[in-house]
């Protein structure tokens, strides 16, 4: 598959900067993830060595593949590092306010050539591209979770974006075996604005006492065939992240029917944010999960 260039920066090594540098890096790019600690860098290069060596056992990647792809990244907290990059993916937390002062910091370091782009799972790409240097040259490139093994990636223009910077993107996107969906820039783009509601009325099912966390999972794997039930899916996408798209899609589309679940948002300020945090609607802390509920 053709590569469009040679560097890409990853800000952010939570599990959506693992999973892109990931796959980047079995594309042949060469990956510097950046983030604000150094064990978390730690965490997650362990996180990428895993989830390959996986791959491998799995009869998925060679050796030798593995390797390479390991060789290809590197993590750093010194955001100046980011300075040879010609695409810059920012993966940080899904906080409007964080995601400004990364670009505050970052777009002076970077070549005034390089593309800028957010997996941000909800947030409008016109206001995140206004507070970069280079709106034309900004868009957002959205991967979903586990990257590795997840076939799309949405594309979303901000108002501003060139054509050029599109088509860049199609072809970094094509070249790492993804399929592109390409959304308009409204709130939560289209896998979001359909799951998260989904998502949002199993809580309020749970809220309501409709079902336990059990029932409400086992009725949707058996009785509607989805691979994890919306509780297990919200834990695994982080109940932070699920809180801020449902407030984004509340505050954007300002319908109630988009209002956050009560019980998502204790669950948020108990700290109890899903997997990332070793409980949510279920406790990872032991051998199996348990559910809370
Ligand atoms: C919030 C947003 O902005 C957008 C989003 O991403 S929304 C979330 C979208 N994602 C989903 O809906 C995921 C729904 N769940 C699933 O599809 C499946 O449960 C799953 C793919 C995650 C796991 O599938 P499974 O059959 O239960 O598990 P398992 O057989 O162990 O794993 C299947 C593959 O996934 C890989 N995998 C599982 N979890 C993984 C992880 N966290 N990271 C990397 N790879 C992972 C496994 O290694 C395995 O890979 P191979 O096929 O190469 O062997
Ligand atoms: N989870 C999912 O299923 C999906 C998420 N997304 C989007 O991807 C982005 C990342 O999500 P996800 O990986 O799940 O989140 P995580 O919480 O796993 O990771 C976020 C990472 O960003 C770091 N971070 C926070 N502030 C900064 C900063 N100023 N500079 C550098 N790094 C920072 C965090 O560090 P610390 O923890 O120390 O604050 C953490 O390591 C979000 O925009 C999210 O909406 C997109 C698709 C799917």
């Amino acid at each position: 598959m053709t590569k469009v260039f040679d560097n890409v920066g990853i800000v952010g090594a939570g599990q959506m900067g693992c999973g892109i540098a990931h796959v980047a890096a079995l594309a042949g790019y060469k990956v510097t993830i950046y983030d604000l600690a150094k064990e978390r860098i730690e965490a997650g290069l362990a996180t990428i060595n895993g989830n390959l060596a996986r791959q491998v056992s799995n009869g998925k990647l060679s050796e030798e593949a593995r390797k390479a792809a390991l060789a290809l990244i590197s993590g750093t907290t010194d955001i100046n590092d980011m300075a040879p990059m010609d695409l810059v993916i920012e993966a940080a937390t899904e906080d409007e306010t964080v995601k400004r002062k990364i670009f505050a910091q970052l777009c002076p370091v970077l070549k005034p050539e390089a593309l800028l782009a957010t997996n941000t799972s909800s947030l409008s790409i016109t206001r995140l591209a206004s507070a970069t240097d280079r709106p034309e040259r900004f868009m957002g490139i959205h991967f979903m979770n586990p990257v590795p093994v997840m076939k799309l990636v949405e594309l979303v223009r901000g108002i501003a974006t060139e054509e050029s910077t599109f088509e860049t993107a199609k072809t970094f996107v094509r070249s790492l075996e993804k399929t592109i969906t390409v959304a308009e820039d409204f709130p939560a783009f289209i896998v979001n604005r359909i799951l998260l509601p989904m998502i949002n009325e199993a809580i309020y099912t749970l809220y309501e006492g409709v079902g336990s966390v059990e029932a409400i999972d086992t009725a949707m794997k058996l009785g509607a065939n989805h691979p994890m039930g919306p509780l297990q899916l919200a834990d695994f996408i982080g109940l932070d992240t699920c809180l801020s798209i449902m407030q984004v899609l509340h505050d954007g589309l300002a319908d109630s029917k988009y209002r956050p679940c009560p019980l998502l948002v204790k669950y948020v300020e108990a700290g109890w944010l899903g997997r990332k945090s070793g409980r949510g609607f279920y406790d990872y802390r032991g051998e199996h999960p348990i559910p809370t509920r």
